[in-house]
């Protein structure tokens, strides 16, 4: 499967399609958070899905053990490939939503990477992840080498704070998506670098060609 994850940040149901379309060739798994997801719920899912594509749902759920159990519950009715949790909603409620069988893939965000943190506590929670039974993370950038290496090769490392060049915005632990890839990056999420590019499908075909270099 493809690392390139083209996260949907658009409130237009017509866009994300032409948006599919575009980039096809290059992506595999669509993200869609809620923005998208409180205007078209389940019809996106199955757009994309129709599509022969695959659905990452990120609505990074953080709530009691109960509510997330069953919230995955109803992602798993979807037929989502992946979806997030907080890693701060503890080792309870991450064991819960681990509890659910035959689940979608779950990835817990650890620190956002619009917030600047140090490392040991990106680790602390990957850590806690891994023992809880949650699949992988997602986390900047940064700190891909040391999680692969603190939690082991099948731990999946998703990196957003994807950056092709210096960009002044919200985004504070960033890099190159070579870079993120060289580091062990098994998923990079990229949104603006591809959605605000002149030419989207252009955007993901040179970052595509850039990741498939080595
Ligand atoms: O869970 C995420 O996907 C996520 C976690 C995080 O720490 N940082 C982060 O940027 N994201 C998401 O990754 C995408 C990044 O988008 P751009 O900054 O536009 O490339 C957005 O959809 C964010 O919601």
């Amino acid at each position: 499967m493809n690392k390139i994850i083209l996260a949907l940040d658009v409130c237009d149901f017509k866009k994300a399609e032409k948006l599919i379309r575009e980039t096809s060739s290059y992506v595999d798994v669509y993200k869609v958070g809620p923005m998208l997801f409180l205007r078209f719920g389940r019809e996106v899912v199955k757009m994309i899905k129709d599509s022969g594509k695959e659905v990452f749902l990120d609505l990074k759920f953080h709530d009691i053990p109960a509510t997330v159990k069953r919230s995955i519950e109803s992602a798993k009715e979807l037929g989502v490939f992946s979806l997030t949790v907080h890693s701060t909603g503890g080792e309870e409620m991450l064991k819960a939503a681990t509890s659910v069988e035959n689940r979608p893939r779950i990835w817990a965000v650890t620190v956002l990477t619009s917030q600047i943190t140090v490392p040991q506590e990106v680790i602390k929670r990957a850590k806690l992840a891994k023992t809880c039974g949650i699949d992988g993370v997602i986390s900047s950038p940064l700190e891909i080498g040391l999680i692969k290496k603190e939690c082991g090769k099948e731990f999946n490392v998703v990196t957003p704070g994807i950056r092709l060049a210096k960009t002044d915005d919200d985004q504070k632990r960033v890099s190159t998506p070579e870079a993120a890839v060289k580091e062990g990056a098994d998923f990079i999420v990229v949104g603006r670098p591809i959605l605000e590019a002149v030419n989207p499908a252009e955007a993901a075909k040179s970052i595509y060609g850039s990741i498939m270099k080595d």
